[in-house]
């Protein structure tokens, strides 16, 4: 038994003698034992009986085999043997389509040929970690924190949902950058943070960057930092978002509004795994899990002139889309409950009853702004709410979205003229007339998006 080594038995199978001697060559120093099998029949019989802590597998078969049929197939066989299985996918190099199915299908995380030693060995060394606490605890995703007291959970089981919820599950513990699509509102946010929790780098900070707040001039210094005279108001050295969030995961909230002129640099960044602060020439290097999100639709994503494909290629190794409310209204019901209790305990009042005509125009309205707009309507219902039980109009649900022409919002000399009424119907008419996407509606009233999300908080929007 070898000294030193941190797991116990890692099994790699792979029918390419060379590959298996390279495997065993970075393993040893990890594990015990390194069994390398080159026929797969084998490797299942070996799982049942060792449980290993790690399986390495390789996704193209057949020699010459392209579409990874045969390795996943025998990915499904190894994780219907022993569910808590940790299996590592080897991939073609650009194999990133097999990389994602095998994800998709329980694979933990995945290295792409030819592989350098040192990210083969971090990956499995983190595979490894997993499997640890997995077996210990029993349960996936057992290298998470728990959820801080008061923090959302991500509520949801309409089958849209439970899709998205299997995928954080699987793409959690890996380090694969995750891509997240949805509509404003609909908890892309909230993914992210669920992503980082249930992560191996849990116990490190999660970093955010929305990139819809900051003034494009700025978001270079923001993310990458800069050195002390730099540029004018460059004062001092300051440390960029991407290194503060070293050792942990940076959320990219509104990737779409990363400037065309900085992709490469991110790219570079997340390729290179290092960053250059502005005004410097010393690279210093980074280790960051990377989730993004935004509320272009893959159409626009791909659209080059939006979007450089190449640095898309790279964060969207899995993708989560996350679908409107209106599109999963079995979820509006526990929203609706999970709200209502959160928001009587803050404001200090018995929970509201419901009246059946209330619960059923909440499912039935449209939701354009998706899970915010519920949450800021009860938390107004709430507020608002006397002893009888809470009905239809105590809401103010608004009919679906229309397109209103500007001059529509504008007041005539007669009608209402006070100020606060005024901005609140033009920032409802705004949000209404871009579908509730938030850079639209923001850039049509000539607000930042910071400051729109402050109106709509103060509108109760
Ligand atoms: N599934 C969910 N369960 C509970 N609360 C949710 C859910 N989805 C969203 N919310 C709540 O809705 C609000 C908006 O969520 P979040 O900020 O994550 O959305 P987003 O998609 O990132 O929005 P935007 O694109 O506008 O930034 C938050 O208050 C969040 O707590």
């Amino acid at each position: 038994m070898k000294q030193g080594a941190e797991h116990e038995l890692a099994v790699v199978v792979d029918d390419d003698e060379d590959i298996l001697v390279a495997a065993r060559l970075v393993l040893r120093g990890l594990f015990r034992e390194v069994v390398t099998l080159s026929r797969p029949e084998e490797a299942v019989a070996l799982v049942a009986a060792r449980a290993p802590d790690v399986v390495l597998l390789d996704a193209n078969f057949a020699r010459g085999a392209t579409d990874a049929a045969e390795g996943l197939a025998l990915l499904d066989r190894l994780l219907a043997t022993d569910p808590q299985l940790i299996v590592v996918m080897i991939t073609a190099h650009a194999g990133v389509n097999v990389a994602v199915e095998a994800m998709k299908r329980g694979a933990t995380d995945f290295v792409s040929k030819p592989w350098s030693n040192d990210r083969l060995a971090s990956t499995v060394r983190t595979a490894a970690a997993l499997s640890r606490s997995r077996r210990s605890a029993a349960s996936p995703g057992a290298g998470s924190v728990p959820r801080p007291a008061g923090e959302t959970p991500l509520i949801g089981q309409a089958p849209a949902m439970a899709r998205v919820h299997s995928l954080i599950a699987r793409a959690a513990p890996t380090d694969a950058n995750v891509l997240v699509l949805g509509e404003n509102g609909t908890g892309k946010e909230l993914v992210a943070r669920e992503l980082h929790r249930q992560s191996l780098r849990a116990a490190k900070p999660m970093v955010t960057v929305d990139l819809g707040a900051v003034a494009s001039n700025l978001i270079d210094s923001e993310l990458f930092g800069h050195v002390k005279g730099a540029f004018t108001d460059a004062r001092t050295d300051r440390v960029g978002r991407i290194q503060a969030a070293d050792g942990g995961t940076l959320f990219l909230d509104e990737i779409g509004n990363l400037p065309l002129a900085l992709q490469p640099k991110l790219l570079t960044a997340l390729e290179q795994r290092v960053v250059t602060p502005v005004g410097s020439n010393r690279p210093v290097p980074v280790d960051i899990r990377v989730i993004a999100a935004t509320n272009l639709t893959p159409e626009m994503l791909r659209d080059p002139r939006q979007f450089r494909q190449d640095l898309l290629f790279r964060l969207n190794t899995v993708e989560i889309d996350l679908p409107p409310l209106r599109e999963r209204r079995a979820d509006i019901p526990a929203l609706i409950d999970h709200y209502l209790a959160l928001y009587a305990e803050r404001y200090r009042r018995p929970p509201p009853g419901l009246t059946p005509a209330a619960l059923d125009a909440l499912v039935a309205h449209d939701w354009p702004g998706n899970v915010r707009a519920l949450r800021h309507a009860i938390e107004r219902a709430v507020i608002l709410a006397r002893d009888a039980a809470l009905t239809p109009d105590d809401f103010a649900l608004t009919p679906p979205a229309r397109v209103i022409a500007p001059e529509a919002v504008v007041p005539a000399a007669s009608a209402d003229l006070n100020l606060d009424r005024v901005e609140r119907r033009l920032v409802e008419e705004a949000l209404r007339k871009h579908g509730y996407n938030i850079s639209g509606a923001a850039a049509e009233l000539g607000l930042s998006r910071a400051a729109l999300y402050r109106r709509m908080e103060k509108h109760g929007l």
